[in-house]
């Protein structure tokens, strides 16, 4: 099995090379488009060759499918919402003796975080949109996909919530999909958001006879694209111009954080990506000569330990102790409109900011459908199409590529090879005397012990009944 050069490397030094390969991806996609040129001409030698070409596609069915969160619909959905989140060992890694708590954990925290969760969604109208939007984007670059003559179906798997991943792949091998794209929409690759889908996605291929046989490729991340860019740069040009001294505004990207270990323990990319991401829109901003101060910072964190810095809170309350007057903030890592943008930027963020001296809030929109985004999407579906199913004679070209290209087994093989395992993001103690400690410490010592004592008198395995505390089997008396 092949390595994937872009994750060995450092991440930005990736990006650089991958910008410089723009005219090796430029013949690539001027090869794929020349079938489709045929399509228009209208000579009879052109016919045949459409109906060729047409034979050709009809028997090569492409799918795309785009992988994101998924959230609750209503707010009964939160709390087994927030339980298969929480279950993810992505999101909660515990160490490998106690695995077997994974699940109760999961039950026992989506219980304590859904009244704070409901609330949020409560006042965003019940339910999270992004079921809605992503349903949207996945329609419109169908549409996108068949207007540049690369007819394929969409799809979409949610990891947390319907329709779930499973459910679209039982559409995918319905369809008899042959050729599938794996497109994940998050902007920049993380462990606990692309990286997660992906293992999933590997589990049920592996079980799968007809999925095994199924040329892929996966496009981990594509915040370096210029269509991605463009778009985002077009959105915070069109805010600034809200304001009345525009160049004064300072330009706030608000990035989802992730436990700090994440980054600095697991080499997830996530913290690179969203520099470099930020850079790359600051560039194209000066082209069209907007030079506002600009900042990044992480929002979101869940849990007692340390996730990226700074975070959005501090951040903003620094700013305005600067005497910055004006605000527009960026939300980063998201491309539809949900929780963290509805809620915490537009109310939470907000109200601090204006209670921190910041007089004017501006807010740029998630990109959502906005054509050149989305057509942007599509041509990064075609410029993976050479790849697809390729991956082990043509790595070096795919390597190369403007999109960078793996498949899920190499993604995550990569992975696997550099994670030391992950301390729980949410873990609910601190270890040590730290300011929450004491508070922590007993209240996941309490839990702790509940868990393990529901779990062993449920089960009938753990480590009391092999220490003979209690009996090895336990049988309920019958009435
Ligand atoms: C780039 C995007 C995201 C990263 C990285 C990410 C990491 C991450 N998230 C949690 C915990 C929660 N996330 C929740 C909601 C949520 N998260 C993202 C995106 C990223 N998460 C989105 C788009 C959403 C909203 C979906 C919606 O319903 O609209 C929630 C639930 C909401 C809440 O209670 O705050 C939790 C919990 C962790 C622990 C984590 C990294 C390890
Ligand atoms: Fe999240």
């Amino acid at each position: 099995m092949g390595s994937i050069a872009n994750f060995t490397s450092p991440p930005q030094l990736f990006t650089r090379r991958l910008l410089q390969q723009k005219t090796c991806i430029q013949m690539e996609t001027r090869r794929l488009l020349q079938p489709s040129k045929a399509l228009l001409t209208t000579t009879s030698d052109a016919a045949q060759q459409l109906s060729t070409t047409t034979l050709v596609i009809q028997e090569e069915k492409i799918g795309v499918l785009l992988l994101n969160l998924g959230g609750p619909e209503t707010l009964e959905d939160v709390q087994p919402f927030l339980f298969n989140l929480f279950a993810d060992p992505d999101i909660i890694r515990l160490p490998k003796l106690f695995r077997f708590l994974q699940r109760p954990l999961a039950h026992l925290i989506s219980i304590l975080r859904a009244p704070k969760s409901k609330e949020g969604y409560a006042s965003i109208g019940g339910g999270s949109p992004l079921r809605r939007i992503t349903d949207a984007q996945a329609e419109d670059l169908g549409k996108f996909l068949f207007a540049k003559n690369v007819p394929a179906e969409v799809y979409v798997g949610m990891r947390y919530w319907h329709p779930f991943t499973e459910e679209a792949i039982h559409k995918i091998k319905m369809d008899g999909i042959t050729k599938l794209v794996v497109l994940p929409l998050y902007p920049q690759f993380s462990i606990s958001t692309s990286g997660s889908s992906l293992r999933l996605l590997e589990s049920i291929f592996r079980e799968d006879e007809y999925l095994v046989n199924m040329q892929h490729t996966v496009i981990p991340s594509w915040y370096q694209r210029e269509g991605y860019i463009k778009a985002m740069s077009t959105l915070i040009e069109k805010e600034l111009e809200k304001f009345e001294c525009s160049e004064k505004v300072m330009i706030f990207f608000s990035a989802h954080g992730v436990p700090l270990a994440y980054v600095e323990e697991a080499g997830d990319p996530y913290k690179a990506e969203m520099e470099e991401c930020v850079d790359l829109i600051m560039e194209e901003l000066e082209k069209r000569k907007i030079t506002n101060a600009y900042t990044l910072a992480y929002q979101s964190r869940v849990g007692p330990v340390e996730w990226l810095k700074p975070y959005t809170d501090d951040t903003i309350i620094e700013l305005g102790q600067k005497g910055v007057k004006s605000l527009l903030a960026v939300p980063i890592s998201f491309v539809s409109e949900h929780i963290e943008t509805l809620e915490e930027i537009d109310v939470e963020y907000k109200e601090l900011a204006l209670k921190s001296g910041i007089e004017k809030w501006g807010r740029v929109p998630a990109l959502g459908c906005e054509p050149t985004f989305i057509s942007d999407l599509a041509d990064a579906v075609i410029e993976s199409l050479p790849y697809v199913g390729a991956m082990a004679v043509s790595d070096i070209e795919a390597r190369q590529s403007l999109v960078p290209l793996a498949s899920v087994e190499e993604l995550l093989a990569v992975y696997d090879s550099q994670r030391r395992g992950l301390p729980p993001p949410v873990t609910m103690w601190e270890w040590g005397w730290t300011k929450s400690a004491e508070t922590w410490n007993g209240r996941a010592a309490m839990l702790a012990v509940l868990v393990l004592l529901v779990w062993e008198v449920t089960t009938g395995e753990g480590f009391l009944h092999q220490w003979g505390i209690l009996p090895l089997s336990l049988h309920w008396p019958t009435p």
